[in-house]
């Protein structure tokens, strides 16, 4: 394909930056402990200096990936697809969506929700960012609010956050991975004193699975 019919595919989201693709356990969250099938999709500038997979950032890296195989593969493995990054609303999330869905699989995506909110989805998981604030249409249409713990002033902020979501969307306060040692003690107090929140742990950490 010439580069210049690959980046329109690209801009049409009939091909992904397609990092990795894997078979596990959703670690985190209101499913976690649910085999499922994760792709991740390169690509994010949203740059939280924690970010566990920086890898993910340059969409450049990774191979631009026909949807269609991406989809194909994916069915083979499970019934709960996970779409991740990167930042996979940088992309048009609805062929990779529709194409999941005609098969009949449940697809949930994690995300920071700072772009257009495309794709048909079972299942989303918002994790806020304040370096780029998620659009108004993630708060409502968010199924998960997944806050990240790195300090304390994240608990205001999951506070003032979870007035942005629907009613019934779950609250979750997850440990950044470096600091949980110091930051899980105040998201347990946390979560005591305020029991509309749940605790999330990164399970896939310390199952040592991808
Ligand atoms: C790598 S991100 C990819 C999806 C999307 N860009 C997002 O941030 O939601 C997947 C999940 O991992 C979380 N995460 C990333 N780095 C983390 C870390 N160091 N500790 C805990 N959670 C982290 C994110 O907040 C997000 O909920
Ligand atoms: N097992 C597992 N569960 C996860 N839940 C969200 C993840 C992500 O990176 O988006 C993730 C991941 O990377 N692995
Ligand atoms: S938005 Fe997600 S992928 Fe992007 S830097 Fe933040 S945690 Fe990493
Ligand atoms: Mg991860």
């Amino acid at each position: 394909m010439l580069e210049k019919e690959i980046k329109t595919a690209v801009d049409r989201g009939d091909m992904l930056p397609l990092m990795e693709e894997f078979y596990t356990i959703q670690g985190e969250g209101y499913h976690t402990g649910r085999a499922a099938y994760f792709i991740r999709v390169g690509g994010c500038d949203v740059g939280c200096h924690w970010c566990d997979v920086k890898e993910s950032w340059d969409p450049a890296k990774h191979p631009p990936t026909e949807t269609s195989k991406i989809v194909e593969n994916a069915a083979k493995y499970s019934k709960t697809i996970v779409v991740t990054g990167g930042e996979p609303l940088t992309w048009d999330m609805n062929p990779l969506t529709s194409q999941l869905k005609a098969k009949d699989l449940q697809v949930h995506i994690e995300t920071s929700g700072a772009y257009p909110l495309t794709g048909t989805w079972d299942w989303i998981c918002l994790s806020p960012k304040k370096v780029k604030m998620p659009l108004p249409e993630a708060y409502e249409a968010a199924h998960e609010l997944k806050v990240i713990v790195y300090n304390r002033h994240d608990l205001a902020f999951a506070k003032a956050e979870s007035q942005k979501v629907n009613p019934d969307c779950k609250l979750f306060l997850q440990p950044e991975w470096s600091v949980r040692e110091k930051i899980i003690p105040l998201i347990t107090d946390f979560v005591m004193q305020n029991p509309e929140w749940q605790v999330s742990l990164q399970t896939h950490k310390y199952l040592n699975i991808p």
